[in-house]
C-alpha cells in the first residue's frame, strides 16, 4: 500500500481540531424505492441509474436554508483522468496541450481497469487506524490520506480516489457521528463493511519518563478508548483531541514536545520515531473499530453469502408509533438489525421530490440509521423497505454490502473479501 501526500480541505475548512465537528446544512432527495427494490441485475442497475439521474437532475441542496448547486464537480482534465498525453498524438507544442483532451474507454469506467491500483481515501495520516482498514478493505490499494472525513467523500466523488474507508462505530467508544451525518449530505454509497481491532499504545520522544508528562493528545474515539487505562496509570494529564491518531504522534515528534503524549499504533511509533511508553491501553482488549467502504456505484446486491443493508428514514407524524411499525416490519420478517442510531436534525432542511418530481424543503426532527441483515435482492427486504416506505416521509438505502463475517475479537486477522466486485 503505497502513501501518497494528504488531501486537505480548501482553506478555510481544515482545521487540526478534532473531526467530530457539527456538519453543515445538506439535502437529501427522496428516491422512489418502487424501482430500487425489485430483483435482477439488469433492473437493478436501470433503477440505480434512474435514482442516480434524478438526483443529478434535482442538483439542489438546501444549504443553511439556501439552494446551493449539489452536482459533484466532473472530472478535471489531467489533475484526475490519466488521460493520454498530447504530445503522444500531436508531437507535443503549447497550443496543443491546451487543448481538450479525448476521453478514452477507461475514464469512462465507473471501476478502475483489472491491475490498476485502486486509490482509496482515509482520513488520517500514514500510521492512522483508517489507513490500516483501508488496507484490510482493499489488499495492495494506493490509500490516499485525506484531512478530514468529509474530504475524503468529496475525493471520492471528483474521481480523485475510487473509494472511501471510514469509521462509523467503535465497540467502546459508540458511533463516529460526523460520519453518519455526511453518508446523509453526500450521494455516496456503502459498498462494504470491515471490522478491525484496534490496539492501542501510549508513545513519547524517545527518552521521555511517563512522569514529565502534562498532556496526552489523540484523536477523540482514541481517548474514549483509553479513559479508564490512562486514570489507573496515574497519569496526571489533560487529555486533548486532534485530528487523527497517527497525526498526533506525528505532531508530538515533529515539535520536539518533552511534555506531551500520543495514543496511537504501534505503525505510528514506528513512522515517526516515538518510543512505547505502555501497549494495549485501550479499555478492553476486545477493541473494534467497524469501517464502511464509500464508492460512487454501489454494489449489486447478491443472495450467495450474508449481506447487510443500511437505510435512513424521517417521518414528520406526531408520536413514537412509526419507529415502532417501522421497526415491526423487520421483526415480522424475521430479519435482524445489527444497528439503530438516530442523529439531530432540525436545522437542516431535506428536500423531498415528488412523483411530479417537484421538491419541497422539509425540516425532520430527527434521521434514523438502520443496519439489518439481509440482501436487497431479497424479496423479504424489498417487502420490509416497501412497508417502511409507507410509514415515513424521507427514506433513503445508503447500500446494501457484503458483511465482515470477522468475529468482533481483538487480534482476529482474517481478511474479508468484498464482493465489490472491482
Ligand atoms: O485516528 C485514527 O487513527 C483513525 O483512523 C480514526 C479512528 C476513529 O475515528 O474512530 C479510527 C479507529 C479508532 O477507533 C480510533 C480513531
Amino acid at each position: 500500500m503505497a502513501a501518497a501526500s494528504m488531501i486537505r480541505a480548501p482553506v478555510g475548512q481544515n482545521s487540526r481540531l478534532a473531526g467530530h465537528a457539527p456538519g453543515r446544512g445538506g439535502g437529501v432527495v427522496r428516491c422512489s424505492l418502487q424501482g430500487a427494490v425489485v430483483g435482477g441485475r439488469a433492473e437493478w442497475q436501470s433503477s440505480c441509474a434512474v435514482l442516480s439521474s434524478k438526483v443529478a437532475a434535482l442538483g439542489a441542496h438546501f444549504v443553511n436554508g439556501h439552494v446551493a448547486p449539489s452536482a459533484p464537480a466532473p472530472p478535471q482534465n489531467g489533475a484526475v483522468l490519466d488521460l493520454v498525453p498530447v504530445s503522444s498524438i500531436t508531437g507535443g507544442g503549447d497550443v496543443a496541450r491546451n487543448l481538450p483532451q479525448p476521453l478514452r474507454i477507461a475514464d469512462l469506467s465507473p471501476a478502475p481497469m483489472h491491475g490498476s491500483q485502486l486509490r482509496v481515501a482515509y482520513q488520517g495520516v500514514p500510521g492512522a487506524y483508517s489507513e490500516k482498514a483501508a488496507g484490510k478493505a482493499y489488499p495492495g490499494c494506493d490509500a490516499i490520506p485525506c484531512d478530514q472525513f468529509e474530504v475524503a467523500f468529496q475525493a471520492v466523488e471528483l474521481w480523485i480516489a475510487d473509494r472511501a474507508v471510514l469509521p462509523v462505530e467503535n465497540s467502546l467508544g459508540g458511533s463516529i457521528h460526523r460520519n453518519y451525518d455526511l453518508l446523509l449530505r453526500h450521494r455516496l454509497h456503502i459498498v462494504g463493511e470491515v471490522q478491525l481491532p484496534v490496539h492501542h499504545c501510549l508513545m513519547a520522544l524517545p527518552g521521555v519518563r511517563k512522569e514529565c508528562l502534562t498532556r496526552v493528545i489523540s484523536h477523540p474515539q482514541a481517548l474514549a478508548q483509553c479513559e479508564h487505562t490512562l486514570t489507573a496509570m496515574g497519569l496526571n494529564v489533560v487529555r486533548e483531541a486532534f485530528d487523527d491518531t497517527a497525526g498526533a504522534a506525528e505532531y508530538v515528534a515533529a515539535n520536539g514536545l518533552r511534555d506531551t503524549a500520543a495514543i496511537a499504533s504501534s505503525r505510528a511509533a514506528e513512522l515517526y520515531g516515538m518510543e512505547v511508553l505502555a501497549d494495549g491501553i485501550q479499555d478492553d482488549c476486545g477493541n473494534v473499530t467497524r469501517f464502511v467502504m464509500l464508492a460512487r456505484e454501489p454494489v449489486v446486491p447478491r443472495t450467495d453469502r450474508p449481506f447487510k443493508t443500511s437505510i435512513v428514514f424521517a417521518h414528520d407524524r406526531e408520536g413514537t408509533s412509526v419507529l415502532f411499525k417501522v421497526l415491526s416490519a423487520f421483526a415480522f420478517r424475521d430479519i435482524s438489525l445489527t444497528k439503530i442510531e438516530s442523529r439531530p436534525h432540525r436545522h437542516r432542511p431535506i428536500r423531498l421530490v415528488d412523483d411530479a418530481n417537484v421538491g419541497t424543503a422539509k425540516h425532520f426532527e430527527y434521521m434514523f440509521y438502520v443496519d439489518f441483515q439481509a440482501s436487497l435482492a431479497e424479496p423479504r427486504a424489498q417487502n420490509a423497505l416497501a412497508e417502511v416506505q409507507e410509514y415515513t416521509s424521507f427514506l433513503r438505502v445508503l447500500g446494501s454490502y457484503p458483511m465482515d463475517m470477522t468475529p468482533m475479537t481483538a487480534g482476529s486477522s482474517s481478511t474479508i473479501s468484498s464482493s465489490d466486485s472491482s
